[in-house]
């Protein structure tokens, strides 16, 4: 697989804050990539450098083979970027916004097969204001990629949705992916959704990648420590261990059979990941 964006060493500085100290990524063709952190991590900084919207400080930034710096229109064109905040389109008709935006491009997608692919054929007459906020989204999406992108960037798309909108949404971006072989960059705070969704996710916390991998290897890598409780003469004992099968045996070994009340708590996911963001920072 060849990559569609690499990231070597990129420092970004607003004034005297590092914000970005030193960011290495490769994200393959086909991938979909999510970059997952708290707020102020850096993760729209980094997407807005990659988009070319922003000068890093330092650092080798490659994108579809080019330079976001040096960007032309003809390697612009072939990026679709839906941005965190929604476009003010609210009096046009679902359907005329994205066939004028489609006008821009030499080889867009058919407008009513785009429709159909984000589920937007009901509204395609309905006014941009009078949509709801996950189809508003899908529309978003729908704009970013009516070029027919071979890569595509998204700020956090999925703020403020509902479960449902949700998982609708990535059945939608996971379906575009396959379909169509473009790659997806994703930001998101929500670590469910980066397991859902993506190929690999980077954890980026305060300007640096924490853990970066599948989601087998994220769990693997921000595993925290379990706990592991037992009752020795009736009172209540723990110990916190990384390796908590061999604190098990050794009791069973001292206990000379099995272990009353021996529990092994492991950590979630979730609880992991909140356990390595409060590490790092
Ligand atoms: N134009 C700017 N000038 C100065 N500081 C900025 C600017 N843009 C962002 N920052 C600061 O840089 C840090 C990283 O911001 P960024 O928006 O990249 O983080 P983020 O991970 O996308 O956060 P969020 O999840 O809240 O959107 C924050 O501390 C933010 O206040």
């Amino acid at each position: 697989m060849t990559s569609a964006i690499t990231i070597r060493g990129l420092r970004m500085r607003y004034g005297t804050t590092e914000v970005l100290r030193g960011v290495d990524l490769d994200v393959e063709r086909g991938e979909i990539f999510t970059l997952l952190g708290p707020n102020g991590a850096g993760k729209t900084t980094t997407i807005e450098i990659l988009e070319g919207f922003r000068n890093r400080s330092a650092g080798e930034v490659r994108v579809l083979g080019v330079d976001p710096e040096r960007g032309t229109d003809a390697w612009r064109a072939k990026l679709g970027i839906v941005l965190q905040s929604w476009r003010d389109h609210a009096r046009w008709e679902t359907r005329r916004l994205l066939a004028h935006v489609a006008e821009f491009f030499d080889d867009p997608y058919d407008v009513d097969e785009l429709l159909e692919a984000v589920g937007l054929t009901e509204q395609a007459d309905r006014r941009v204001g009078r949509l709801s906020g996950g189809q508003r989204r899908r529309l978003d999406v729908a704009l970013g990629i009516i070029g027919r992108p071979e890569l595509l960037f998204l700020d956090e798309p999925t703020a403020g949705f509902d479960p449902e909108a949700r998982s609708e949404f990535h059945e939608l971006i996971t379906k575009l992916a396959a379909r169509d072989g473009i790659t997806v960059l994703l930001t998101t705070h929500d670590l469910a959704e980066a397991e859902k969704l993506a190929h690999r996710t980077a954890i980026l916390v305060r300007g640096r990648v924490a853990v970066c991998g599948t989601p087998g290897e994220l769990a693997a890598a921000v595993q925290a420590p379990s706990r592991v409780e037992w009752l020795e003469n009736g009172r209540p004992q723990s110990v916190t261990t990384s390796d908590p099968s061999q604190v098990a045996w050794e009791l069973h070994q001292r206990f000379g059979g099995p272990v009353p009340g021996l529990v092994i708590r492991r950590p979630t996911l979730e609880e992991s990941y909140l356990n390595l963001v409060g590490r790092e920072s």
